[in-house]
């Protein structure tokens, strides 16, 4: 593989997911760059992670083409690290599938848990980490071959704020060397901050960032139990909405209809 900007390493063009009769990814067209990192918004089931399962290749699209077979790392949103072995044969073991000798996977996924300071050391088991210390294994796993695509689903999501740091570090040195990066997350700020590109998925399609309608948060707490569209957090009987700015009204009234207190609309448009 290539390396350097432009060397595009995959591309979507036309990308539609359905799962059963309904479309999730409706035409999504993405090139990702060798040195680039794209971050990627979008509200809880806007379909995120089916598009990096599909940039990663452990899914196929139901229409259109992805194109590009770089050597990939993938951290999904929930890591299965069930086993009895340690994080370090674990990682070993992987290792070797993707080619490495066994000292040079040794090497590599003890430097990897040591950076990420894994809690009980490269021996502690799988099946006993914590959410936090699984996604470091996750990440460890995605890092090891050192990949030309690196496709990270919400990586900072459950780590402390030291590993969370390093993470940035470390997604800033793999672009430096050249490997691609995709990632998704919920914080505007966090995705500004950290891509080079940033995307929205909205109805099913990825818009650029900032060319975006506008939108603002409303709070709604409590009504009756009908699903909302635009939902970004849940919190007890609580339930954030993000809404384009021109449906604000109607989705009040709805809300009113449905018995819901509205705590707060904020009005910060445009993120
Ligand atoms: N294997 C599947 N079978 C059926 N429906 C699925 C499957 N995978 C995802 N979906 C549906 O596709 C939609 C998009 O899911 P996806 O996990 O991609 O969203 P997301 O943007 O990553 O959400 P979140 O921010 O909550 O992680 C959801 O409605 C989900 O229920």
């Amino acid at each position: 593989m290539g390396r350097g900007f432009w060397v595009v390493v995959r591309e979507l063009a036309g990308v539609v997911k359905n799962f059963g009769a309904r479309p999730v990814l409706r035409g999504v067209d993405l090139s990702v760059a060798a040195g680039e990192v794209i971050g990627v918004l979008g509200t809880n089931g806007s379909g995120k992670s089916t598009l990096l399962r599909i940039l990663a290749g452990v899914s196929k699209p139901s229409g259109g083409t992805a194109s590009g077979r770089p050597r990939t790392g993938y951290v999904p949103d929930r890591f299965p690290a069930r086993q009895r072995m340690s994080a370090l044969s674990y990682l070993c073991h992987l290792g070797r599938i993707s080619g490495l000798s066994t000292a040079e996977a040794r090497r590599r996924a003890g430097g990897w848990l040591e950076r990420f300071a894994l809690a009980g050391g490269p021996d502690a088991p799988l099946r006993d980490l914590s959410k936090g210390n699984a996604q470091k294994v996750g990440l460890a796993q995605a890092l090891l071959p050192e990949p030309d695509l690196l496709v990270l689903d919400e990586p900072w999501s459950g780590l402390d704020a030291g590993t969370r740091a390093v993470l940035t570090e470390v997604v800033g040195e793999s672009a430096a060397r050249g490997a691609a990066v995709v990632f998704t997350d919920h914080r505007p700020d966090l995705v500004r901050t950290t891509a080079t590109r940033a995307h929205r998925l909205v109805d099913g399609r990825l818009q650029p960032l900032g060319s975006e309608v506008p939108t603002c948060r409303i709070l709604l707490r409590g009504g009756t139990d009908e699903e909302w569209s635009g939902v970004v957090a849940r919190r007890g009987d609580d339930v954030e909405l993000e809404v384009a700015v021109a449906e604000r009204e109607a989705l009040l009234l709805e809300a009113i209809r449905r018995g819901c207190a509205v705590i707060s609309v904020d009005s910060r448009v445009g993120r």
